[in-house]
């Protein structure tokens, strides 16, 4: 069956930089995959991610943009590529707004959990992929790397409470997210990540 994988932590922890990897293993394994990306992924999700990236606003404008960006992309996007049978990667979703607006931003949980039931009632991803690190090896990777983004600008007690919040939900939902240890080199974490992606069900010697 098809399955929903979602990429999540700080800036700069390295999610980017494992999605291609992740998505040509499922490919060897002749399974078709979409990648795709939050904010984002639909003409219109990347308008929005445009303004929410550069633009001062509302604290719960904001949470609703984002969700607004997810409503347009699960309609035209995800749910599509799973009924057609493909497996989709993105590059967040809405744990990534329970991490910055509610963890980061301090927007009270129960604001955000009301949108999820709203745009999300009854789909989950099938596996969360959490890259942790430290915010300072984060911070160094992004400083050698880009132009900072809105987001990209907050400080360090902004990230410990969006790591903090991303570290909450993986306790709270074990059978969903894997906590990967994103210090260690590109090649480790590619190796942990062969790992994880061979124990999924659905794959050759994988669990049911
Ligand atoms: N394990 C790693 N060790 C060293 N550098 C890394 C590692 N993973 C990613 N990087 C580098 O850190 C920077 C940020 O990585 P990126 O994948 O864009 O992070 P994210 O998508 O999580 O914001 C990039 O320059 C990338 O090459
Ligand atoms: C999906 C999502 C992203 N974001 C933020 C996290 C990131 O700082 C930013 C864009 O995410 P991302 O695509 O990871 O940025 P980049 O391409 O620069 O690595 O949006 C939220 O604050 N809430 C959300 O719900």
């Amino acid at each position: 069956m098809a399955k929903f994988i979602t990429f999540e932590g700080i800036d700069g922890a390295g999610k980017s930089t494992h999605i291609a990897f992740v998505a040509d293993l499922l490919r060897a394994q002749g399974l078709q995959v979409i990648t795709t990306r939050e904010p984002g992924g639909t003409t219109l999700g990347e308008a929005l991610r445009e303004v929410l990236l550069h633009q001062k606003m509302h604290l719960e404008t904001e949470a609703m943009l984002m969700f607004a960006a997810r409503r347009e992309h699960l309609a035209q996007v995800i749910e599509p590529a799973l009924a057609r049978g493909d497996w989709v990667i993105s590059d967040r979703f809405t744990d990534a707004t329970f991490a910055y607006q509610g963890g980061g931003r301090q927007l009270p949980l129960a604001k955000l959990e009301a949108l999820e039931q709203w745009v999300h009632p009854h789909l989950q991803p099938d596996l969360t992929l959490l890259f942790d690190v430290p915010l300072e090896v984060a911070r160094t990777r992004l400083d050698a790397t880009r132009t900072l983004d809105k987001f990209e600008q907050e400080k360090a007690d902004f990230f410990a409470a969006t790591r903090a919040e991303y570290l909450r939900r993986a306790a709270q939902f074990p059978e969903r997210f894997r906590v990967i240890d994103a210090t260690r080199t590109i090649a480790e974490v590619q190796q942990e990540l062969k790992q994880i992606i061979s124990s999924l069900p659905s794959q050759p010697g994988g669990k049911q």
